[in-house]
């Protein structure tokens, strides 16, 4: 088996203004060492509007935080009023853009096209994308969960090139556990997780699929983060609202430990 490095990374959403996100990085390079970052890549997801200051600190700094975009236009440039595009998300040494976030999906009606849109404009700009894929409640209970989810994988990668696919972070979010407390079983996570990486031996081979690091999200915290990374097929977190408080970041960074 590939030894996937775990990725943690913090989505803050529509949370932290500008300097409250400096402050907020700060606490996280006092709160980790050289060991954390040796054994996990951490990574910050801001509002795009504070994507100059993270970058300023990080670089500044040296850093070894990593940080992305939470969403990118399919577009390059142009009149797209309110998009953000890979250009400039690159220009500003991006590591990271989400794709998919099942807020999106639901509030912004992105669809797998448009998903599939972003995933390539993502790579095309050098930007490593978290395409996030997980099922509603209703479709949980009807015990389809793991269809829907991979559907949603093949829209996401549709056309997307093996050299490329290679390099992609997966998030299975299963949309009724985010944000509600209500976070999946160690189970459940692994079940979806293994099901996305045969699926993409299927669509690629087995030597890439070991190598794609799969991140579960959906209220995960310094109490429950230990159990669902020892999975064998989970290999990170995508945490929300956990995220906002550096010191349980810290900690769940720390999943070893807890
Ligand atoms: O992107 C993160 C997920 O939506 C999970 O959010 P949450 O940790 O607040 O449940």
């Amino acid at each position: 088996m590939a030894s996937r490095i775990p990725l943690m990374a913090g989505n803050w959403k529509m949370n932290l203004n500008h300097l409250e996100a400096i402050a907020h990085v700060q606490k996280l390079a006092f709160g980790l060492s050289e060991k954390d970052f040796a054994e996990v890549e951490v990574a910050v997801l801001p509002p795009f509007t504070d994507l100059r200051s993270v970058q300023t600190l990080v670089d500044g700094d040296k850093l070894k935080i990593k940080y992305g975009a939470q969403d990118i236009s399919a577009q390059d440039s142009g009149a797209y009023t309110g998009e953000i595009s890979g250009p400039m998300l690159a220009k500003l040494n991006c590591t990271y853009a989400v794709v998919g976030h099942s807020e999106r999906r639901q509030y912004h009606g992105e669809n797998e096209d448009i998903c599939n849109a972003k995933v390539k404009a993502a790579f095309k700009h050098g930007l490593t994308p978290i395409l996030c894929i997980g099922e509603p409640l209703e479709v949980r209970k009807a015990g389809t969960h793991v269809e829907h989810t991979l559907a949603q994988l093949d829209g996401g990668l549709k056309d997307v090139p093996a050299e490329q696919a290679a390099t992609i972070v997966i998030a299975y979010e299963p949309v009724w556990a985010i944000g509600t407390g209500e976070v999946a079983t160690p189970e459940d996570a692994q079940e979806v997780c293994a099901a996305i990486r045969a699926r993409l031996a299927e669509l690629y081979d087995g030597e890439l699929a070991d190598k794609v690091r799969i991140q579960y999200g959906g209220s995960v915290k310094s109490g429950n983060v230990a159990a669902i990374m020892a999975q064998p097929d989970v290999d990170g977190a995508l945490v929300g609202g956990a995220s906002l408080d550096a010191e349980e970041f810290v900690k769940i960074v720390r999943f070893r430990d807890q």
